[in-house]
């Protein structure tokens, strides 16, 4: 279920920095040390308590496809610097058309709830290899995380109704829209407008028809009965395009002319006005008339809040179509994951490890190899305590002491009896893929059993529950003590 799109290289799809870094490491003979890089993001995006990873599949693809053509590196040879000159010497060319990727990846699969500051994909090999990595992983992960998370937030408010998703026309770009839908689709959404997402990715398609084709008849009835006329197993009219309640009266009088031929009147779709009042009032007329079982679609910029508050008004809409807001994510526009550097190897074989210094601790990145513990008991998730798999006391099956990174003296400590799965699984070995991908449908299904384990107040919406996330306790001495030992550093220059 990669995305066909990605099935050629896009090894330019690169910030030039990333390239630079790739031909210093290589003109100073650091090229081959080995690293590790982690993925994360420091805050759940919306304001909410949890996240959905997503976009590992595509980042598959994109490893997978990975190496420098012909034309990348005629266009590479092309680029001078600030005197004009080449910027890339032709030996460095020569040995980007012969690099074949290495590198071990691991990754929390798709679908997997998870929290800031957890690695969701971690990368070990050679610098130049992880570098030349971390804008388009950034890329892949950053952008289908986020709208899967949004999606499972539309999920939690729609509850067992049918979430359409329309996002297209309004999507940024076309892949931008492709890669949303499948997304969306992911995060619990459970159709799409979008025929391309549909064949590239096996989502199901659904959907109804636009203001323009009443608007092209001469009358509205004649639109409803032409429609159904033509596809008598898919009618879903839209009313509003005059008068909302006379056209539901319309769509009415199309679908008995449906029953007469053994088809039904599927839905009614409501597009604008007052959602609440009007599908209330379609209800009654619907039913009155007996079409119990036709489905009140609305859709009209909604989102999880509009929904939530129309839920709560008793509009009786069942079916929830959902485009602009959520394919754009359109209240927090991006997550901001970011890519460091961890660990270093040195020449001995130990690990040299790393931290990017920040003002807040919060945001001072974390050392080491990182893999995530989550612990659990039969109610759901407990907490999620990073541990150092380079550190053979951290994993030694013995009682280990989770230390709460926002106040030190709050820990939490688990037994060997204790429940748990590490998050992180191997994705690629030295540059082979070793994992299998689910399907679409199964990764689906995967974020809902998820959102079940988590505990109600993580996934409320407004205030929610801080999930617990905390360092080993070997882990969190090792990076004070990195700390402290950088800014001794800084303090004393
Ligand atoms: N009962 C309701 N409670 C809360 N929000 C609602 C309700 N009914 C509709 N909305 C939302 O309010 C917004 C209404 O948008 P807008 O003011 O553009 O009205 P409209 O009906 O779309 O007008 P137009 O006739 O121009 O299309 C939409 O986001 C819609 O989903
Ligand atoms: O509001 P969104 O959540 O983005 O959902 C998609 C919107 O796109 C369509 O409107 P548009 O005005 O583009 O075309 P139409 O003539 O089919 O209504 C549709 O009717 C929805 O209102
Ligand atoms: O099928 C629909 O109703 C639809 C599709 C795209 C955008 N808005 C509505």
């Amino acid at each position: 279920m990669t995305n066909k799109l990605y099935d050629t290289s896009l090894s330019l799809l690169t910030d030039l920095y990333q390239v630079t870094m790739a031909y210093g490491y290589w003109k100073s003979g650091t090229a081959e040390k080995e690293s590790v890089f982690n993925l994360y993001f420091r805050k759940n995006p919306f304001g909410g308590g949890f996240t959905v990873a997503c976009g590992l599949a595509n980042a598959i693809g994109y490893v997978s496809h990975f190496g420098f053509t012909k034309k990348d590196l005629r266009y590479l040879r092309s680029l001078t610097g600030s005197d004009g000159q080449p910027l890339f010497e032709e030996a460095f060319l020569d040995y980007l058309a012969d690099l074949k990727l290495t590198v071990d990846i691991d990754a929390i699969p798709e679908g997997t709830v998870v929290f800031p500051n957890e690695p969701l994909v971690r990368v070990r090999g050679p610098i130049l290899q992880c570098q030349l990595l971390e804008t388009p992983l950034l890329n892949l992960i950053n952008f289908e995380t986020l709208i899967a998370t949004k999606a499972a937030r539309l999920r939690l408010v729609a509850e067992a109704d049918t979430l359409l998703e329309f996002g297209l026309r309004r999507a940024q770009g076309v892949d931008g829209g492709v890669t949303a839908s499948r997304a969306a689709y992911i995060g619990g959404c459970d159709a799409t407008s979008n025929v391309l997402a549909g064949k590239h990715y096996d989502i199901p398609v659904r959907g109804t028809h636009a203001h323009s084709w009443v608007m092209s008849f001469e009358s509205e009835l004649d639109a409803f009965e032409t429609y159904a006329d033509v596809l008598p197993n898919n009618v879903t009219l839209l009313v509003d395009t005059y008068d909302t309640l006379q056209g539901v009266r319309n769509a009415i009088e199309a679908g008995k002319r449906l029953r007469e031929r053994g088809y039904r009147l599927s839905g009614i779709r409501l597009d604008s006005g007052d959602l609440a009042y009007l599908s209330i009032e379609a209800r009654k007329l619907l039913d009155a008339a007996g079409f119990t079982d036709t489905a009140i679609v609305a859709s009209n910029d909604l989102d999880e809040t509009i929904i939530a508050s129309l839920k709560q008004q008793g509009a009786q809409i069942t079916v929830w179509g959902v485009g602009t807001k959520l394919v754009t994510a359109y209240d927090q526009p991006a997550l901001g994951g970011v890519y460091k550097l961890a660990a270093l190897r040195n020449t001995d074989g130990s690990w040299d490890y790393k931290i990017k210094l920040s003002e807040q601790a919060i945001k001072t990145s974390t050392p080491g190899i990182q893999q995530v513990r989550r612990y659990s008991d039969e109610r759901g998730f407990l907490a999620d305590m990073i541990v150092n798999e380079s550190d053979p006391d951290a994993l030694s099956g013995k009682t280990v002491t989770m230390i709460d990174p926002l106040d030190f003296t709050k820990r939490r400590r688990f037994g060997t009896a204790q429940a748990f799965d590490d998050l992180l699984v191997p994705v690629f070995r030295a540059g082979d893929l070793v994992y299998s991908l689910p399907d679409i449908h199964a990764v689906r299904a995967r974020v809902q059993d998820q959102l079940a384990r988590l505990h109600p107040g993580v996934r409320r919406f407004v205030n929610p529950h801080t999930y617990p996330v905390g360092l080993e306790n070997g882990l969190h001495e090792l990076k004070t003590e990195l700390i402290l030992k950088l800014r001794g550093t800084r303090d004393a220059d």
